[in-house]
């Protein structure tokens, strides 16, 4: 609910996305605040709310929805918890702001898909937050102004320090890749059609069995390619890096994020860290704009059939990694909601 025009906001999954998402909110977001935190993890659900005036705290993820100061969720539990939050949310007709992925697979993506579709109206955003990224907006605008002809490929560079524990082959896609694949289409306006994955001989800085790091190559629809490389255990620090080569010149992004650093025989450029420093503008900034479309009753940004399209991308992608095949990617046709 909205008290006096600030939107209540219960974020569910307080772990290191979800903890940043409250403070985000708590502290540099306007006409929100933070009604509500739930975490399977009780502990961690405090951990989030401590500080936050007039919190409710949680350890059971669903009780959001029965308290009367929640008009909004954000999630930020582990993608296969995605679905349950979501469909509560839709039929509580509920706003929500989902953490990427939508969910990890097609058939759960769909069902969510579905079940907005028949609402007739949508209500969720996915939060594929490069989009709201200075330097990914700027190549966004230079593709759309066609000065420089027709994008013909896209050279991706996708590197994390280490991968988290836990994290298996199909999270490489499900979870990394995915940004690749929802950048590729928002960027190109295409869809990608095929999956082709490389795998070199894999870093000895990588959980065994991992396999990282891997080269996908990407096909679209009117004929571009995207080639992606993505090392998660590259233990230097984090890069995010895009580059679009068109008929009439090139742009890149990525390459110059943190501060230029002078010393003793030294010129340097910081990398950053993680992901919390790298996009902390987007984040701000896909907040906000969440919040604002919230307040007026609308929703913007990457919605379903985004998430269902990448999850179907991740799909023909978890199977080239394991078959060394190129694999087409399968996709139903869009609800009119989408069109
Ligand atoms: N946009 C980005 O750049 C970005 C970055 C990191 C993570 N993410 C996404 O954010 C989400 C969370 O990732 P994270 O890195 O914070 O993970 P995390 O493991 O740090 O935190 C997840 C939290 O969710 C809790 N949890 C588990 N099951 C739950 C359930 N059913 N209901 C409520 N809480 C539950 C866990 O106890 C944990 O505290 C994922 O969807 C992930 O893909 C996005
Ligand atoms: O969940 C995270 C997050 O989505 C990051 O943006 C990405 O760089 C990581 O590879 C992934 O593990």
């Amino acid at each position: 609910m909205t008290l006096r025009g600030i939107l209540g906001v219960a974020v569910v999954g307080a772990g290191r996305m979800g903890a940043d998402h409250v403070r985000r909110l708590d502290r540099a977001t306007s006409g929100a605040r933070v009604a509500a935190v739930a975490d399977v993890d009780r502990e961690r659900a405090e951990r989030a709310a401590d500080g936050v005036e007039d919190c409710a705290v949680h350890s059971e993820p669903l009780a959001v929805f029965d308290d009367p100061a929640v008009g909004a969720v954000l999630v930020a539990s582990p993608g296969p918890a995605h679905e349950e939050v979501l469909t509560a949310a839709l039929e509580r007709g509920l706003p929500v702001l989902c953490e990427k992925p939508l969910t990890p697979d097609p058939e759960s993506a769909l069902r969510v898909v579905r079940a907005e579709a028949a609402l007739g109206r949508r209500l969720v955003q996915v939060g594929f937050m490069r989009r709201y990224d200075a330097g990914f907006r700027k190549l966004k605008s230079l593709v759309d102004s066609g000065v420089q002809g027709r994008p013909l490929m896209l050279h991706f560079r996708h590197r994390n320090v280490s991968s988290p524990p836990g994290f298996t082959g199909p999270m490489t896609i499900r979870d990394s890749a995915v940004h690749e694949f929802d950048t590729v289409r928002w960027l190109l306006g295409q869809e990608i059609t095929a999956v082709t994955v490389v795998r070199p001989a894999a870093s000895s800085g990588a959980p065994e069995g991992l396999g990282d790091p891997q080269l996908l190559l990407l096909e679209t629809s009117r004929g571009a390619v995207a080639d992606v490389e993505l090392f998660l255990n590259c233990g230097f620090g984090y890069q995010v890096a895009c580059e679009v080569v068109s008929e009439r010149g090139t742009a890149r992004t990525g390459d110059e994020t943190g501060p230029v650093v002078e010393g003793p025989g030294a010129r340097c450029r910081e990398i950053p860290p993680d992901y919390l420093v790298r996009f902390a503008d987007a984040y701000d900034l896909q907040v906000q704009r969440w919040v604002d479309a919230a307040r007026r009753g609308t929703v913007e940004g990457p919605d379903c059939w985004d998430g269902y399209a990448a999850a179907a991308v991740c799909e023909a992608g978890v199977r080239a990694r394991e078959t060394g095949a190129r694999v087409a990617v399968e996709t139903e046709a869009p609800p009119d909601l989408y069109r």
